[in-house]
């Protein structure tokens, strides 16, 4: 009887491990409920007390000061009391769970414990968020969602992208109405040319005019080239094209003065010029020179119109989306300037601190560090501001060059024509014909 039942307890087991598995690859959300989300409930509930006090969540019944004697003494409550958390609730990556603060309590405590919560749950990531006073709310993600990262779906809107997944499962989009400049960052394979692929792809179909500045000789934009109401591949090009789209600039402004209006999508539909999306591929080569007199009069005037496009371009329907490897004050004086102007921001992996830094420090010390970790592995990852103020981690959707390619080829037909800017680059790529 014992070898019978044996075989029969190995074969059920071995049935368990393999429907396991299969469950896992085919519905990752109901194996988590099933089996991850019971143990991660145990974790929660079992170390809450231990985790609140070893940071500092806890408080204690009476004072931690007293006088012995002429001494005042400090110490440690005998029986420290962790805040209060509700039970935690599922969601489809992970789980959430309310914390009520102590008075005299901030959610600051907890954001710096957020890797300690971590790493007691066993999960790949806790968020602390406050939904309103008095209470945080601390949301753990299971497993990294962006290793293998799904279709997000987003309603399609003029001047929108979706460009990728968030870390929350939600759509990654890139709406310029909202957010009118953005800033990419990323050291090289980082997946910038991937993500703009991915924007060009989405923009194509849409009433937009495209303006490519890639200075190394268009070998990135050079692939969207028919659906591009310009590119420039040098630049003395870059100068030309970007000077006459201040100048477009200008005649927006008069449009929208003669009307009485504040903006261009304030006037009629039927008299409101084109919007203009200029993407710049590798900001650095506007702005650094070999010293000559005559690239450094250029990498002035790049900066200057760059400058007047971020703005004055929000409210005219000029967007700028720049991209490049390293941004940093030492590129030239106008950067740190125009990186004010770029609210937008998106910042893959990157060699130097200084640069996830001037990307992201300026709006949030946490991203800055979440963006440092991302590893040579995570192509396509990225963390980004979000509409609502706030980040996010995030991957795009890996978009190959070929699909930009007959995307930009299926849309041609949708190009506008930007007149002046067409001439300006015209001029500059012959000098002689202005004669
Ligand atoms: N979201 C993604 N998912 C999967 N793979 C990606 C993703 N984004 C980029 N990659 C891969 O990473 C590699 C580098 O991507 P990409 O060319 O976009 O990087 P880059 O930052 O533009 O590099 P460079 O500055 O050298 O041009 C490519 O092979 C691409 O297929």
């Amino acid at each position: 009887m014992g070898p019978i039942l044996l075989a029969f307890f190995l074969a059920a087991l071995a049935w368990v491990l393999v429907a396991g598995a299969a469950l896992r690859e085919r519905h990752p959300v109901v194996f988590w409920y099933l089996t991850g989300y019971p143990l991660t409930v145990v974790r929660i509930v079992r170390t809450w007390r231990r985790v609140a006090q070893l940071n500092d969540f806890t408080v204690s019944r009476g004072p931690t000061r007293g006088l012995l004697g002429e001494l005042v003494v400090t110490g440690d409550a005998l029986k420290p009391i962790a805040p209060r958390i509700s039970f935690p609730k599922a969601t489809r990556t992970g789980a959430s769970v309310e914390v009520r603060l102590h008075p005299g309590q901030t959610p600051a405590v907890f954001i710096s414990a957020a890797d300690a919560l971590a790493h007691a749950w066993r999960v790949h990531a806790v968020r602390v968020t406050s939904p309103e006073r008095g209470l945080v709310r601390l949301v753990a993600t299971a497993g990294d969602p962006l290793k293998r990262p799904s279709l997000a779906a987003a309603p399609a809107a003029h001047l929108s992208a979706l460009v990728g997944i968030l870390e929350s499962g939600g759509a990654w989009v890139m709406n310029l109405r909202k957010i009118p400049h953005w800033l990419i960052v990323g050291a090289t394979q980082s997946g910038k040319s991937t993500l703009l692929a991915r924007l060009v792809a989405q923009l194509a179909p849409q009433n937009v005019a495209l303006v490519g500045v890639d200075c190394k000789g268009g070998m990135e934009l050079g692939l969207f080239n028919p659906r591009l109401s310009a590119l420039t591949t040098c630049r003395r090009e870059a100068v030309a094209v970007l000077g006459a789209l201040v100048t477009n600039l200008q005649d927006r402004m008069r449009v929208c003065r003669d009307a009485g209006v504040r903006s261009i999508w304030d006037l009629p539909a039927k008299e409101r010029p084109v919007p203009v999306v200029v993407i710049v591929d590798e900001l650095a080569e506007l702005y650094l020179t070999d010293g000559t007199r005559e690239a450094k009069a250029q990498a002035e005037q790049c900066s200057t119109y760059l400058l007047r496009i971020a703005q004055l371009g929000a409210a005219l329907g000029v967007h700028l989306v720049v991209a490049g490897q390293r941004v940093g004050s030492d590129l030239g004086p106008g950067v740190t300037a125009l990186r004010a102007q770029l609210s937008g921001r998106i910042c893959h992996r990157v060699n130097d601190p200084g640069t996830a830094e001037m990307t992201l420090g300026d709006l949030n010390k946490d991203a800055v560090v979440v963006a440092q970790a991302i590893t040579a592995d995570e192509k396509g990852t990225a963390v980004c501001t979000g509409a609502e103020g706030g980040w996010d981690r995030a991957r795009s959707h890996l978009t190959t060059p070929e699909e930009a390619r007959r995307t930009a080829a299926k849309y041609s037909d949708l190009t506008p024509v930007l007149r002046d800017v067409h001439r300006a680059l015209l001029l500059a790529a012959t000098p002689e014909v202005e004669s």
